[in-house]
């Protein structure tokens, strides 16, 4: 595990922001952090990275306490914008951190590459667009090679494209080995780019899984005909409206039990709960 905790809790004043959270997140994985907002991501973020000191609770980031200075040179984040100079180049601000994070120049290059912006290295960085801003705000988090990149809310006032390309880039960090921990109030960004999610509502981790197991059982929808008979033929079948529902099992044997029964099958495919519909009950509920 790189990242551990366990009853994790912070609070102001009477009020429990992050509420006795345990989660872990393991080495090589994209471990999505979801939740809406208010709901104690970042405050969790800030512990893990020793920001913010816990009430109650404990958290361990690569072995250490929290702000340990020997788990810190190992973790690069991105929360709340890194400071750059507008009016430095791209490239001379990662200097700027490299040099202050005692990082040789070959990681600038490095780095840069990493986050597709060698070609407008040498702009300044007023010009840059949001979306460049926030890759070079994720080079930055690279430099010095952290064994875990924690991203707060990477995506977040990304027009679509910037969006876009900050899940690729994520995705393709994680394709490089390189462990990620990012929070996220989207759940299809989540969907796609995360190996596990957390789900936490009003400071509470409601549940920690993978997307597939987050979504629960699956479900086959099988449009037949006549319907009643197909009820009859499969066993555990639930009629809504004009299709059959029954938990995933062979489909081409249901198929076959049908045919060879005379019953007409228009369609078969697996019926998903969206993450959506998953997550808004987790946090209506909470
Ligand atoms: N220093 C503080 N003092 C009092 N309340 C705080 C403090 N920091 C955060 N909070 C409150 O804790 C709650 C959780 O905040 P947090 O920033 O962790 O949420 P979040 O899930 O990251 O949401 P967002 O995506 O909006 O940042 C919010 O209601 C916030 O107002």
């Amino acid at each position: 595990m790189i990242v551990t905790t366990e009853k994790l809790t912070k609070r102001y004043g009477d009020r429990a922001v992050v509420d006795e959270v345990s989660l872990s997140v393991r080495r090589g994985e994209v471990y999505g952090f979801l939740g809406p907002n208010g709901a104690g991501k970042t405050t969790t973020i800030r512990m893990l990275l020793g920001l913010v000191k816990p009430t109650s609770g404990t958290a361990s980031v690569l072995g250490e306490a929290p702000g340990a200075p020997k788990a810190l040179l190992r973790v690069g984040s991105l929360i709340e914008g890194p400071g750059f100079y507008p009016y430095l180049s791209g490239r001379d601000n990662l200097r700027v951190h490299a040099h202050r994070r005692g990082v040789g120049r070959t990681q600038v290059e490095a780095a840069l590459e990493q986050v597709d912006l060698v070609a407008a290295a040498g702009e300044k960085f007023r010009r840059y667009s949001l979306g460049m801003k926030q890759r070079l705000g994720v080079a930055a988090a690279l430099l010095g090679r952290p064994e875990l990149l924690v991203l707060d809310e990477p995506t977040n006032g990304l027009d679509p494209a910037g969006m876009a390309d900050m899940r690729d880039l994520v995705r393709a960090l994680a394709a490089q080995g390189q462990t990620v921990l990012l929070s996220s109030h989207l759940l299809g960004e989540v969907e796609e780019i995360c190996d596990r999610v957390g789900v936490i509502a009003q400071g509470r981790l409601v549940a920690e899984s993978t997307v597939e197991q987050l979504r629960g059982d699956s479900v086959l929808l099988i449009r037949a005909d006549p319907i009643e008979k197909a009820q009859v033929l499969i066993e555990g079948s639930t009629v809504h409206g004009d299709v059959l529902h029954v938990r995933e099992t062979d489909a081409g044997a249901l198929v076959r039990v049908l045919v060879a029964a005379d019953v007409d099958v228009r369609e078969v495919r697996p019926l998903r709960r969206t993450l959506e519909e998953v997550f808004f009950e987790m946090t209506g509920a909470a």
